[in-house]
């Protein structure tokens, strides 16, 4: 299986990107690309060299959001709720990393593609991306946690509407709401780029103290229930003729 999320492991920055590789399909995330996620988040959670881990996308966009031909309308609330929480327990060890993460959105992201953006402790985007919780016009909501993410990003009443509306905003717009710490206009990561200098500039130590600090700020069993509430919430409403329809368009659109 070809690698579905690339891998640079930067010794002298002491540095790991990820890069999610589908462009051709603007990186949605299949169940492979899920698993291959999963173990190289596995193998983060015990690597004590790595003090920053950057994700970001292949080509033109950042995240599509959940493969609509493996997360698509004609599974059951049952198997939805499995394929669901595989991605959320992606989410989950994401967060909770022993460094700090950066989501370096390159370009457009939707629906599963902001909730993986959310789950880093860190989001930059590019200044000609749009992005979007899109689930609430697919007839569910957010379904691998990252709602709940999203109100430990931004104000909580900011963080409703952005749900109930589900809509599609520039990246001025992220960054004036707090989702986004900051735009940028290359197309090339790189790690000299300015706003990823400060975390370069700083040992090991110090990120790994830091983002300690951070998660001993957070109630993380509290933080995991809303989660897994989040899920079940999702599996329910998949099986919704909305949800059906959404995703039949969607193909139609995309003659499928
Ligand atoms: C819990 C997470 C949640 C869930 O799983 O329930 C979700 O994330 S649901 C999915 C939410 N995402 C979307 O609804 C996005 C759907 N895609 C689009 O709106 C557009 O494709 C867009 C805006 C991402 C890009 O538009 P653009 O015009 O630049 O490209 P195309 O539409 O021509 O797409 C190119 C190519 O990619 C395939 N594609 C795009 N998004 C997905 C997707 N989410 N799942 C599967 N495939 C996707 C699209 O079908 C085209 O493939 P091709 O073979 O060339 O037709």
């Amino acid at each position: 299986m070809n690698n579905l999320v690339k891998v640079e492991n930067s010794k002298i920055e002491q540095t790991t990107i990820l890069t999610l590789n589908r462009p051709e399909k603007r990186n949605a995330i299949s169940i492979e690309l899920i698993n291959q996620l999963k173990v190289i988040i596995e193998k983060l959670h015990q690597d004590d060299e790595t003090k920053l881990v950057i994700i970001t996308g292949e080509g033109s966009a950042f995240c599509a959001g959940g493969d609509l031909n493996d997360f698509h309308g004609e599974i059951d609330q049952e198997k939805a709720h499995e394929l669901l929480s595989q991605m959320q327990e992606v989410l989950w060890q994401i967060t909770t990393l022993p460094m700090p993460t950066i989501a370096w959105m390159n370009g457009l992201a939707r629906g599963g593609g902001m909730e993986l953006a959310s789950a880093c402790d860190f989001r930059y985007v590019h200044e000609s991306g749009n992005y979007g919780f899109t689930q609430g016009k697919l007839g569910i909501s957010t379904g691998w946690g990252g709602g709940t993410l999203l109100y430990e990003r931004i104000h909580s009443q900011e963080a409703y509407y952005w749900l109930v509306s589900a809509d599609i905003r520039s990246a001025q717009v992220l960054k004036s709401i707090g989702f986004a710490q900051a735009t940028f206009s290359t197309h090339q990561l790189e790690l000299e780029h300015d706003l990823i200098k400060p975390f370069i500039s700083r040992s090991l130590t110090q990120l790994k103290h830091w983002k300690s600090q951070w998660l001993q700020n957070q109630d993380l069993q509290k933080l995991k229930t809303k989660m897994d509430a989040e899920v079940e919430a999702c599996s329910h409403m998949w099986v919704s003729d909305e949800h059906k329809e959404a995703v039949s368009n969607f193909f139609k659109r995309n003659k499928k």
